[in-house]
């Protein structure tokens, strides 16, 4: 039996998500893709693919019939929702198929009709405003995955090839950054990172950097103590568990080419801190991987580029990357998860 396809959810229809999507069907061959099939619109994708001047046949299926379908038209998993195709212009009712996308994806990934998820970008703000109580995919992936109501901890991970950096807290106001840090989450998330890249990235022996949150790692108390009473603790009772750690790690050199490539991966204290050095070392070459979920999750590195809707200036390069990447993590056939 071959290998079931990956779901694609939609995106914000109001941003790049649909042309990167045709983008990136239409380089199928040359790129080797593997087959996905898109949760969401197929009216949607029909007409964008138009303004775009694409010649694609976009078929209205399921994910069994998919590899199929995927030789000679986009398959597209019908949600049922009308969104009216305006690129550049967000609209609230979209706010629904959007959701709708992401939990429909997991549900046949739990179902073992796909092996894995690529989400094109959502429009945060507009999903708040009507409702949606998860500050970004990362969060609500873990509510959906959460069986018998044991939360899940998801950690984000952007990686540039062998680069990869992840923030310990993810999404909120740096001033909730201090109430949040503790040794438990700093030791938690190294602890998913370690066992992910082992079993997911298959690296026996991951080396893992942890940074500090004020700069200079705090220079010995005097700029801050969260490296005294917060970091080192955390290191401490990981290298007890035999995890090879170093820290804290000043930030700012921290992600530096000569120190950056000793580690696997660089663990840091906050979102900014994380994403900045792999979205400077190459804008839209990078992916985002969620680990610590039963399943495989990846992303571009960028968000809906609203401005750059149905013009087809948009760059297809990082959804390309995450494609490849979440087919390499869900290599086995069918039931993954
Ligand atoms: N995984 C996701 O769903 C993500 C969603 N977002 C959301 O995206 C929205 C916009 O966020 P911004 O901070 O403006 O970031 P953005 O990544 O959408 O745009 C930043 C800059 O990069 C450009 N850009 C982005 N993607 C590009 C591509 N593929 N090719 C060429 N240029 C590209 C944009 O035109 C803009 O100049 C927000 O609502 C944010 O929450 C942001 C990051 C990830
Ligand atoms: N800045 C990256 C980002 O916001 C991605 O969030 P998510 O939607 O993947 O959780």
């Amino acid at each position: 039996m071959g290998l079931a396809p990956l779901a694609v959810s939609i995106g914000e229809p109001a941003g790049i998500g649909p042309d990167l999507i045709l983008q990136s069907f239409e380089k199928r061959v040359a790129n080797r893709l593997p087959v996905f099939c898109v949760f969401g619109d197929p009216d949607l994708l029909r007409s964008r693919a138009e303004q775009l001047g694409l010649d694609i046949k976009i078929e209205a299926t399921n994910p069994a019939a998919a590899p199929e379908v995927f030789e000679h038209a986009l398959p597209v998993v019908d949600l049922g929702h009308r969104v009216a195709d305006q690129p550049g212009v967000l609209a609230p009712e979209a706010a629904n198929m959007v959701i709708d996308a992401i939990s429909k994806s997991v549900d046949a990934i739990n179902e073992g009709q796909c092996r894995g998820l690529v989400t094109a970008p959502i429009h945060k703000a507009n999903l708040y405003k009507e409702g949606f109580d998860f500050p970004g995919h990362t969060e609500y992936l873990a509510a959906l995955c959460a069986g018998d109501g044991i939360p899940l901890t998801p950690i984000m991970m952007l990686a540039h090839g062998n680069r990869r950096a992840v923030p310990v807290t993810i999404h909120m106001a740096l001033r909730q950054v201090f109430e949040t840090l503790t040794p438990q989450l700093i030791m938690e998330t190294v602890r998913i990172v370690h066992r992910d890249l082992q079993n997911r990235f298959r690296i026996e022996n991951p080396q893992i950097g942890v940074t500090g949150l004020n700069p200079h790692a705090g220079e010995d108390g005097t700029m801050g103590s969260e490296e005294i009473d917060i970091v080192v603790p955390a290191l401490q009772q990981l290298e007890a568990e035999g995890i090879k750690v170093a820290g804290p790690l000043p930030a700012d050199t921290a992600f530096a080419p000569h120190i950056w490539s000793q580690y696997d991966a660089i663990i840091a204290m906050y979102h900014d801190q994380a994403l900045i050095p792999v979205k400077a070392i190459g804008f839209d070459e990078g992916v985002n991987i969620t680990l610590g979920l039963p399943i495989v999750r990846t992303s571009p590195d960028h968000g809906t580029a609203l401005t750059l809707a149905g013009k087809g200036t948009a760059s297809p390069n990082s959804f390309l990357k995450a494609l490849a990447i979440a087919d390499e993590m869900a290599q086995k056939p069918e039931t993954q998860t």
